[in-house]
This record gives C-alpha cells, sequence and structure tokens, in this order.
C-alpha cells in the first residue's frame, strides 16, 4: 500500500470523560473517494469536525498525517491551506449571505459561476439568491458542494452530501463526489446512502467511535447492513471493547 494522503492513528476525543472517538485508525489513499458509513451516533460527524480543527473538537490523543503533515497542531484557516475541505451538513452558520458571497468567501477575486453550473444551478438565478429556509434542502447541498468544487480541495470531507435529495438528484450529487476526484482530489464520504457509498474506491465502518471494518465498498455496505446499532460491545456489529 503507498503512503495514504490522510493518515489518522490512534485517534481518540472525549466529552466528559466519555469517548466519541475511540483510538481510531483510518487511512484514505490519494485519488480515491473513501465512504465512511456508521449508524447515527457512532461518530462520523465528530470526526469531520476534529479533522478540520473545529472549536471544542480538540482530541485527547492520536496523530493525524495529511500528505505527510501533522495536522492537530494546525489551526483550521492552516489545514484550509494544505488542502482540506469540509462541506458542512448545513451551512447554517452562513444564514443570510448570497451565494455569491459564500462562494466567495476566502476567495473574494474568484469567479463563482463555474462551480455553480457545474452543480446544475443557474448562475442568474442563485447568485443573488441568500442563504436561508427559501433555498431547498437539495439547493443547499448542491451550493455547498459547489463551495467545495471551488476551493479544489486536495481532500473534501463530505458528510451526507446526499440526505434528503431524490433519487434523479442523487445521481447528479454522485457525478460531483467523482469530478472532485477527477480533478485529482480525495474524497471522505460520510453516508448512509448505499447507492452513494457504492461509488467509493473503499469504504470503512465506524462503529462506537472506532473503524471496525474497511475493505471494498460492497462487502462494507454488507458489513453494515447488517449491523446498525450503535455501542453495541460486539453484539451486532462484531466490535469488542479491550
Ligand atoms: N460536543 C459534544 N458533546 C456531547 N456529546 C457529543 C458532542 N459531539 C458529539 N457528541 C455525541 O457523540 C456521538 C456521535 O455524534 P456524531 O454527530 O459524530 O454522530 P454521527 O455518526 O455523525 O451521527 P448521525 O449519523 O446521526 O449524523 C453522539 O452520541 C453525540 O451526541
Amino acid at each position: 500500500m503507498p503512503i495514504p494522503l490522510l493518515d489518522i492513528q490512534g485517534l481518540t476525543f472525549e466529552v466528559d470523560h466519555h469517548s466519541i472517538l475511540d483510538r481510531l485508525d483510518l487511512a484514505v489513499q490519494a485519488g480515491h473517494i473513501h465512504a465512511l458509513l456508521g449508524a447515527n451516533g457512532s461518530g462520523k460527524t465528530t470526526l469531520a469536525y476534529v479533522l478540520m480543527g473545529c472549536e471544542g473538537y480538540r482530541p485527547s490523543a492520536g496523530r493525524v498525517r495529511l500528505g505527510g503533515t501533522e495536522l492537530l497542531p494546525l489551526k483550521m484557516h492552516e489545514r484550509a491551506r494544505l488542502g482540506l475541505t469540509l462541506a458542512w451538513q448545513e451551512p447554517a452558520r452562513f444564514e443570510g449571505v448570497t451565494v455569491r458571497e459564500y462562494l466567495s468567501l476566502g476567495k473574494p477575486e474568484s469567479n463563482p459561476e463555474p462551480a455553480l453550473k457545474q452543480v446544475g444551478l443557474d448562475p442568474d438565478r442563485y447568485l443573488t439568491r441568500r442563504l436561508d429556509k427559501a433555498l431547498s434542502g437539495g439547493e443547499r447541498h448542491r451550493i455547498e458542494l459547489a463551495s467545495v468544487l471551488s476551493m479544489k480541495p486536495k481532500l473534501a470531507i463530505l458528510d451526507e452530501p446526499a440526505a434528503g435529495i431524490d433519487m434523479l438528484s442523487i445521481n447528479h450529487i454522485i457525478g460531483i463526489i467523482r469530478a472532485l476526484k477527477d480533478a485529482g482530489g480525495s474524497v471522505l464520504l460520510i453516508t448512509h446512502q448505499e447507492e452513494v457509498a457504492l461509488i467509493a474506491d473503499r469504504a470503512s465502518q465506524l462503529c462506537a467511535g472506532r473503524i471496525v471494518f474497511s475493505g471494498n465498498p460492497r462487502e462494507a455496505v454488507d458489513h453494515f447492513r447488517g449491523r446498525t446499532c450503535v455501542r453495541c460491545d460486539g453484539e451486532v456489529c462484531g466490535y469488542v471493547r479491550p
């Protein structure tokens, strides 16, 4: 195996002495779409926040390297400069700004139109719209993906990019995820949806804050489908607390 782009070893994040991420190991290869499956509450979004360096998400143990650079000592903007980007599940933090402003955050000189077109939204209609409840869930997902596309990230973390999206639009979203890979990026794809996970090159299943399975996406989906319990201590998913 080549040296992974993202190499996570023994990552532990605790709240009130309770491990949300529990000595988690995960490797994402350069150029791969790597799906991360896991039941509600298994720690997927927490992992995304810890990787991004969000406030309040400082791990108590472990190391993370991106392209060989130690990530954990870095601030959020330094991680972004290394090419790490997260598509937020809900871009609510930016409620009220226009789509043009949102897509230009941090890069005011850039033209947001190509990325918007790539996600199937007409710039003439959408650039002046505001990020508010008047946008449908699908439109918000697409705008979030347009934001990620325009960053040309080395590693994009996508948190449920197709949640609540109809079947036809899911195929479009899948096309956008593939475009990130075709542009030379890698993707950590957090998803519950089988049809989305199956586009990955590799997939892992998270249970109670620890990776309990990594393999090809078909095997991982089968593993996940039969095992839906969170923190099951091995009763269902085979995870055994040492
Ligand atoms: N800051 C926090 N304080 C307390 N508990 C937290 C905190 N962050 C996460 N948790 C808990 O950690 C667990 C994992 O949450 P997380 O959001 O990472 O799960 P998830 O796998 O993304 O779930 P879902 O599929 O429902 O989005 C949950 O039980 C959650 O309540």
